[in-house]
Order: C-alpha cells, then structure tokens, then sequence
C-alpha cells in the first residue's frame, strides 16, 4: 500500500467528509425558513450566542421570518401563542433538548441532574413531587418574615447612601441573593451588610457564562468538558456549593432531636427546613445530596433572574418618568388611606393595580431568560403550515414572543405599563397567555410565586421612603445574554422622601 499516496489525501477525504455533512445538514428541515448558514452549522448560533446579544438576534429573526425560524441544522425557534400550547403543553411534556446538559456538573463520576437541568420528565416529576408544596401560592406568606428582614436592613443600606452615585443594578443583585439566602437557610450571605460580593459567590456564578455556548453545541461538552472533568474529578470548590453546604451541615447539627421540621434556630421554616422533611419524607427520592441539591438550584435559578427582573422595573421607570409619576402617585394615595404600610405586606401589594400592571410590563420587556425554553418533541407537530419531525429540538424565546403585535399590539416594542389596564379581560387573558417568563407546562419556574412575593412587596416600599433619578440620562445601562440577561451600570442618586425610625418594623 502507498502510504504516502493515502495521508496526501487525508484532507480532501474530510473535506468530502464535511460537505457531506453540510449538504445532509441542510436538508433535515430546509423548508423551514431561516438564515442559510444556520442551516449548515450550529457555528452560526455559536457565534450570536457568544456576542451576548442573542435575545436581539432572535427578535430580529421572527420580525424578519415570521413566527417560524431555523435556528441550526436541527433546530427551530418558534413563536406565538399556538407554539407555546404545542410545545409545553403537559399532556405531550415534551423533554428538554441538550441545552441543559452542559449545566449538569460532574459529581461523583457521573453528570448530576437537578429539577432544573435533567431532560428526563419522569425523573423530573420525581424530584418536584416532594418539595413542590415549599413553592405553592398557598405557603408563601410563610416566607414574608424572610423578605422584611432583609428589605429593612436594604432601606438601612440606602439611607446611608442617599445623596451619593451608586450602582443600583449592583445593590439589587446583593438584595436578591440576600433575600434568597434568607428564605433558604435564615443565613443572608452578607453582600447587603458588607456593601460587597462575599466570597466571591456572584462572581463565581457569573463564570459559569460558558455553558450558554456549550448548550449550543452540547456534543462538545460531551465529549470533552464532560470527560475532562470526569477524569479531574475532585470535590466542588464552588462558594455558593461551600455556604450551601456550610449552613446544611450546621442545620443538622443544632436541630433538636425531636424537631421534625427541622426548623432554623430562631424556629422558622425555611426552604432548608422543608427540604430535610421531604428527605423523612421521600427516603428513596430525597438523600442528604439531593437536600444540597434543591438548595443551591433555589440560589442559582432564584437570584440572578429576581434582580434582573427588579432592576428593570427601576430602569423602565426612571427612562419613562409620566409612568414612575403614576406608580408613586397610586402609593401614595394607598399610603395615606392607610390601604398599604411603610413596609408593604403581600395582601397590600396585591391591591395596587398599576403595580401589577408595571410588573407584567417588565417581565414582558426584559424577560430574565434571554435564550429559547428548547425541547424535543417526542412526536411530530405542525405548527404555523410548517411539519416538525420527531426529534427536532424546539422552543420559544420570551423575548421574540413579547414582541408578538398580534398579542401585545401595535405598540408591543415599547414600554406601556397601561396595556395590562386598558385591555379587556379577553385581551387581558390573551397577553397573560403570551407572558413566558417564566417558561410553561411542567418546567414552569416553581420559584415564580416566591420571586413574585419579593419584588411585589420591595417596589412600593421603596418608592414610599425614596424618591430615584438617573446620575447621567445619556449613560445607558448594558446588557449581556448569558441565558439571563444581565445589566449593569445602573447608576443611580438616591434621595430620602421621608425619615422614619426603622427599628419600630424590625
Ligand atoms: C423573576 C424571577 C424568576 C424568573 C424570571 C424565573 C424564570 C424561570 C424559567 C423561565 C424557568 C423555566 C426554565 C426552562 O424551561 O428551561 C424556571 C425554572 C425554575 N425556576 Fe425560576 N425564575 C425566577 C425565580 C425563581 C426563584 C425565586 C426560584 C427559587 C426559589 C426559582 C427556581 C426555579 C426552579 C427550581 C426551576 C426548575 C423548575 C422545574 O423544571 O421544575 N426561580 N425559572
């Protein structure tokens, strides 16, 4: 045999190899519409998902192809109410794509899925059955004592820093992951008292960044990531692992023998409280893993996607001033008819209409997952003229969906608080259908009604002790897609409206 003659032809072998791909690539789905090269390659995904605006790209690619795009060789964004029944409807439950899988980290040897990252249902349902009641709307109030605590010490904060130029966007995230610390261990984890990312945790989660582009192309972290970290396997060396741990450890520890709630020392039930019954509970489901487990994904999905949410209330507020005018005004009328407190209750919030409004606006606006909720269906769908084979991986994007006009209106570009007002109730049910923020069917965010507790409680209450004003009007914030859509610089003064003596609430 002519070695040579074979190794010389090594290159045109794979070239041949790779436009065999290409071609067969293309033709999986060519009749759905979409940019050519993603057609060819997930490369082009790659590429828009690691410049950190891919919520734009996807926006710009529905207005451009209708409610129909082919994202990748295999793969689909859709958009529009018809979707999102046919891809999370929970009768199909259609499992989630590759994407996740990237997230899942190596424990003990194998890839370890939680209530959020596995793409097996029926393991899913296992893990949501025993701790779904900590999250139902009906519990929640039990979580209030947690959320004073830490918005007091907040208020604290910012009268000590009121006249001055601060990063709002930055004291929201320390009052999100302090607010989640709380409601999960009794343990806030400082940043608002120290004024500080503590340990690092914040920046040790935000360098986790790469898995947006591995869940692009999840074979690559299959085939390498995966087994590198296999072959490294050592014990996590992550803060938030080690505060988790720490306070699970300590918990176990200072329990009474014969407390079966496992309540914090001050004998309130927090999630870690719940957590530890559901492991007496569910033995074969729940083990003392599984515990640190539902307690670090309540860190991870829970704080980041609330201070988003929050800080885009604030910025669509002080960008559209007639709107801020009227969410304070409508405080203060309830203030002063003693409707609301200085620290707002639940119940309170949930009397103040424009409230609610603003708070769909910016859920609608700036969605906290920027990238599609993807799937797999398990059987084939038309949707939009278009047929779907078993086996194409599928999803809707918050982002494009809210920009839908024939749900949202012809104005659905802009912030109007007022559209969640005005609209008739049918209307009104139509645009709460299209809301996707926090996903559907039976991977809905199980977070959403304690996120929904924080944020509704915090804004009127901070409206009612300060008043907000951009430091530089023409200095935008900036925003990054890394799955969530991050903003930074949100430079902000902050000045008193009334002085009042906190330690009365406390
Ligand atoms: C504004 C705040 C929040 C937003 C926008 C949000 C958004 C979402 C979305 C879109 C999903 C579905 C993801 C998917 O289908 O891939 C999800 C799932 C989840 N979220 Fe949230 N989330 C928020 C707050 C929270 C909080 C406060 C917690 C915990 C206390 C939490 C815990 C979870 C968990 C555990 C899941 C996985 C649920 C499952 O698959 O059964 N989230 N969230």
């Amino acid at each position: 045999m002519d070695w040579f003659r074979l190794i010389s032809r090594i290159p045109i072998i794979s070239l041949l190899f790779l436009v065999i791909i290409l071609i067969r690539n293309h033709f999986r789905l060519r009749r759905i519409p979409g940019p050519f090269l993603a057609g060819l390659t997930n490369l082009w995904r790659v590429y828009y998902v690691k410049r950190g605006d891919a919520q734009d790209t996807y926006v710009r690619l529905h207005k451009k192809y209708g409610n129909v795009v082919r994202v990748g060789p295999n793969s689909v964004s859709v958009s529009g109410l018809e979707a999102i029944q046919a891809i999370y409807n929970v009768q199909d439950k259609f499992p989630k794509s590759e994407f996740y899988t990237p997230q899942q980290f190596i424990v003990r040897g194998k890839p370890y899925e939680n209530m959020f990252n596995t793409t097996n249902e029926d393991f899913h349902q296992l893990l949501r059955k025993p701790v779904a009641k900590a999250y139902a709307m009906t519990t929640i109030v039990e979580y209030e004592p947690f959320v004073d605590d830490t918005t007091l010490l907040f208020l604290k904060k910012m009268e000590e820093l009121v006249g001055q130029t601060i990063d709002f966007a930055v004291w929201l995230q320390y009052y999100a992951f302090d607010v989640i610390g709380e409601m999960t261990f009794s343990k806030k984890f400082g940043f608002l008292e120290k004024g500080e990312d503590v340990g690092g945790i914040i920046h040790t989660l935000h360098s986790l960044s790469r898995i947006q582009i591995l869940g692009q192309i999840p074979w690559v972290d299959r085939i390498f990531v995966k087994q590198y970290h296999k072959y490294k396997s050592r014990p996590s060396t992550s803060p938030v692992v080690q505060f988790t741990m720490a306070q699970m450890q300590q918990r176990l520890k200072t329990v009474r023998y014969d407390d079966k709630e496992f309540l914090s020392e001050h004998g309130r039930r927090d999630f870690l409280s719940r957590f530890l019954a559901a492991r007496q509970a569910f033995p074969d489901i729940v083990d003392d893993f599984r515990v640190l487990a539902y307690t670090n994904t309540n860190i991870v999905a829970g704080s980041d996607s609330t201070a988003i949410t929050l800080r885009a209330v604030f910025y669509h507020l002080l960008r559209n001033p007639i709107t801020m005018q009227r969410l304070v005004e409508e405080i203060d009328v309830a203030a002063k008819s003693g409707r609301i407190s200085t620290l707002v209750t639940w119940p309170q919030s949930q009397t103040l209409e424009y409230l609610d409004a603003v708070m769909k606006e910016a859920m609608r606006v700036h969605a906290a997952i920027g990238l599609p909720l993807e799937r797999v269906n398990t059987r084939p769908i038309s949707l939009y003229g278009y047929e779907f084979p078993t086996g194409t991986t599928i999803g809707v994007n918050a982002w494009s969906m809210h920009r839908d006009k024939s749900v949202y209106g012809e104005d659905a570009d802009i912030w109007r608080p007022e559209r969640w007002i005005e609209a008739s109730e049918e209307e009104k049910k139509i645009m709460n259908r299209g809301l996707f923020t926090f996903g559907g069917g039976t991977r809905q965010c199980i977070g959403r009604n304690i996120s929904l507790l924080e944020m509704y409680k915090v804004i009127p209450t901070l409206l009612q002790r300060f008043t907000f004003e951009l430091a530089d009007p023409t200095d935008d914030w900036t925003l990054f897609n890394s799955v969530f859509v991050h903003q930074s610089n949100l430079n902000l003064i902050i000045r008193l409206r009334r002085s009042s003596d906190h330690s009365e609430e406390a």
